[in-house]
């Protein structure tokens, strides 16, 4: 049987990152996606022009809707906007039971426009990490998050304990935004003490808008299929690495990343690209 999943997260009418990268990634790892939209975002490869949020009360509405449907296995959260936005999520994850859930913390657009509102912060930090099975910051989200400045590789690991003592259960510290990665390390950290990395060759293309959502998605996809989560998150690497290494060259600023890659381009060599260790 197909599991389903839901996305909660901002509409990218350029395509590349939010709901939209979210379901076509979800279609591309054969797991069937719903959607509760949080805000419209009037965007294309070039920013954000304009940003238009839904009230909380549509947003748990459609999560009402989808949740009292279907089963869904895994959920995951994007951009959320507002304070409001994230209490109305939360209490919704709190009447369903608190399924799987994948929050990408998403603040900042790659042009700089701000996609969570300041006030959301605390929210964030208090009302819904929590309730995560595994969050995805990239530095300057984890900078955010553990009100620290993230320098060094011990930087990065004090920063993912201060979020792990907010009840997330697992935390992968996104590499894209560090200096010198030549090996696109992504560094994870689990709640038993446990920690692995996941990497893959750096690619030099300005063509990453939505890699973080496309990212996540794909670890949501693999964990409502019931796959564990060391295996999980290295498939999502190998799904991001395939769609920017395969990029499409389209649009005039940072492009979206091929969501048909990994699917066109899985073979052995693909997979070995990537390599999984503790
Ligand atoms: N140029 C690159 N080459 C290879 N891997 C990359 C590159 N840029 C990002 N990645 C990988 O893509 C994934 C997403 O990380 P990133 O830090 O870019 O997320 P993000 O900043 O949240 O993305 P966005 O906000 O655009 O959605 C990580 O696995 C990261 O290592
Ligand atoms: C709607 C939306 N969500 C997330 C991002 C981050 O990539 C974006 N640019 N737009």
């Amino acid at each position: 049987m197909v599991q389903v999943v839901m996305t909660v997260a901002g509409s990218d009418s350029g395509g590349g990152a939010g709901i939209q990268a979210d379901l076509k990634t979800f279609q591309e790892l054969g797991v069937f996606g719903t959607t509760a939209v949080t805000a419209i975002t009037v965007q294309n490869t070039k920013g954000v022009r304009e940003v238009c949020p839904m009230t909380p009360a549509v947003v748990a509405d459609q999560m009402d809707a989808i949740l009292e449907d279907f089963d869904v296995a895994c959920i995951k959260t994007g951009m959320l906007f507002s304070a409001d936005i994230i209490r109305a999520v939360a209490q919704k994850l709190h009447e369903f039971n608190r399924p799987l859930l994948v929050i990408d913390p998403v603040m900042i657009a790659k042009g700089g426009q701000s996609l969570l509102l300041e006030e959301a912060i605390t929210a964030l930090k208090t009302e819904l990490l929590p309730l995560a099975t595994i969050v995805t910051p990239n530095i300057p989200e984890a900078e955010v998050l553990a009100e620290m400045k993230i320098e060094t590789q011990e930087d990065v690991e004090v920063a993912a304990k201060k979020l792990l003592q907010l009840g997330v259960k697992a935390v992968v510290m996104k590499g894209g935004h560090r200096k010198n990665n030549e090996n696109a390390e992504d560094i994870v950290y689990m709640e038993n003490g446990e920690q692995f990395t996941v990497s893959a060759k750096w690619v030099e293309t300005k063509d990453t808008h939505g890699t973080g959502c496309t990212f996540s998605a794909a670890l949501t996809a693999e964990l409502a299929k019931g796959v564990p989560l060391q295996k999980a998150i290295g498939t999502a690497k190998q799904f991001i690495q395939a769609a920017i290494s395969h990029g499409l060259s389209i649009g005039h600023g940072h492009g979206p990343t091929n969501h048909f890659a990994y699917r066109t381009f899985n073979e052995v060599k693909m997979k070995e690209d990537v390599i999984n260790e503790s």
